[in-house]
């Protein structure tokens, strides 16, 4: 990596703002996977140990600028504080007088968490007055929310204009890691993608297109491909307005000589339910009153035979809704065959990495990403906007 990061200054007694992704999947109020907390603890201890005032910054969910009561990082700062055994402030402001005081009261080795910065209007817009803000909190800006580089918010881009600024240790393994496997892949390669953010993630298939041998596309995503193809997907997911661009890809595909799986058969139901009765149709016949909650049988064997013979697997999106028990098969058989396969495999994104370790396999992988859209465009040979402001060696 041919940036700076946190072990080429001196930390000691200086306030470093520390971006990081604490992002996790939340279900009422209580954390369902803590891998993002756990991925980032290596570079707060590092600082802490070595005498920096300690500034925490990150985003939960999607508030849109606002207060949004139940994403608020409270949780967040009680399961930091116990996998550290350290007592973590938290503030209940982003930035502001409240902050500035307790900013001013730490001492070295101390820990402040803010508030959820995406409550604050200006954090998606990269606003100027936010970025200074944040920067008048610190002496340094260190970056270690991999999961959010490819956001150029205030706190993972603006505000390393007034301050140096530096990666932190995930920041560094991932870039490295997954730099290494996308440098020159081994083939065949085959991305997986899924999932439920469509705007974000079609973006990069063409993209991916360029670079991989095999597109196994399942999950929310698959619906407005098979839409495109003219299969007729009830009240699955749907992003409408990207009908054409979907058509383009496919065509692209075939150009390209990509083979690009959609699902055959899925799992459907009448409601968006843990309960809702859940009933096996081919794609064709998906009926007009119902959703496509997961792949079916045939997609998971089809999509498994591709994995097993892949050198190099990139898997990005869970298949299905697997939040909900009887829709998660097909997202875990996905999750086997990458387990299985013995060619160099990556899973990022929150709630894949939080399928694959409810299924237990995650020992089995390759390297577990804690970015998502963060890998993808890492893998489109896209410079990340929060990689980018961050100093030369
Ligand atoms: N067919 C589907 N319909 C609706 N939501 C889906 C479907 N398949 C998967 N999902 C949802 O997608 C969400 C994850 O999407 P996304 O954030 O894009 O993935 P990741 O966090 O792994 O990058 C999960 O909460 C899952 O329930
Ligand atoms: O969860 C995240 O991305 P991911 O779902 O692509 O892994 C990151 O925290 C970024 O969140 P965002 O997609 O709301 O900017």
């Amino acid at each position: 990596m041919n940036k700076l990061s946190i072990l080429d200054v001196d930390v000691r007694g200086k306030r470093v703002f520390c971006r990081v992704d604490f992002n996790v999947p939340l279900d009422q109020g209580e954390i369902t996977d803590d891998n993002r907390i756990r991925a980032a603890l290596p570079t707060i201890r590092h600082l802490t140990v070595h005498g920096a005032k300690v500034i925490l910054a990150s985003h939960l969910g999607r508030p849109k600028g606002k207060v949004v009561e139940e994403l608020r990082l409270t949780p967040v700062a009680e399961r930091l504080s116990q996998l550290l055994g350290q007592s973590v402030v938290k503030t209940d402001q982003t930035v502001g007088e409240e902050v500035e005081k307790e900013v001013a009261g730490l001492k070295e080795g101390d820990i402040l968490l803010l508030e959820n910065v995406r409550f604050c209007p200006g954090e998606e817009k990269n606003d100027p007055e936010l970025s200074r803000a944040f920067a008048k909190l610190a002496d340094l800006y260190v970056n270690d929310a991999f999961g959010t580089a490819h956001r150029a918010h205030a706190s993972t881009a603006g505000i390393a204009e007034h301050l140096p600024a530096v990666a932190g240790f995930l920041m560094q393994r991932e870039l490295e890691t997954l730099g290494q496997a996308l440098q020159n892949p081994d083939r065949p390669f085959t991305a997986i993608i899924g999932g439920a953010k469509v705007k974000d993630k079609i973006g990069v298939i063409d993209n991916l297109l360029d670079k991989v041998d095999n597109l196994l596309i399942g999950g929310g995503l698959s619906f407005t491909f098979l839409k495109a193809k003219g299969v007729e997907v009830g009240q699955s997911l749907l992003e409408s307005e990207k009908l054409d661009q979907a058509r383009t890809f496919m065509k692209k595909a075939e150009q390209k000589g990509v083979r690009l799986l959609l699902p055959v058969d899925a799992v459907v139901a009448t409601s968006f339910a843990p309960d809702a009765p859940a009933k096996l149709v081919d794609v064709e016949a998906i009926p007009q009153d119902s959703m496509g909650l997961d792949i079916g049988p045939k997609t998971r064997e089809v999509f498994a035979d591709v994995i097993h013979t892949s050198k190099l697997v990139i898997w990005n999106g869970p298949m299905g809704v697997f939040e909900f028990d009887r829709f998660a098969e097909g997202t875990f058989a996905v999750g086997r065959a990458v387990a299985a396969c013995t060619g160099m495999t990556i899973i990022g994104g929150g709630d894949s990495v939080a399928a694959v370790k409810k299924s237990g396999l995650a020992e089995q992988v390759g390297h577990i990403s804690t970015g998502g859209g963060a890998s993808l465009e890492l893998m489109e040979g896209k410079t990340l906007p929060g990689v980018a402001v961050l100093q030369n060696k």
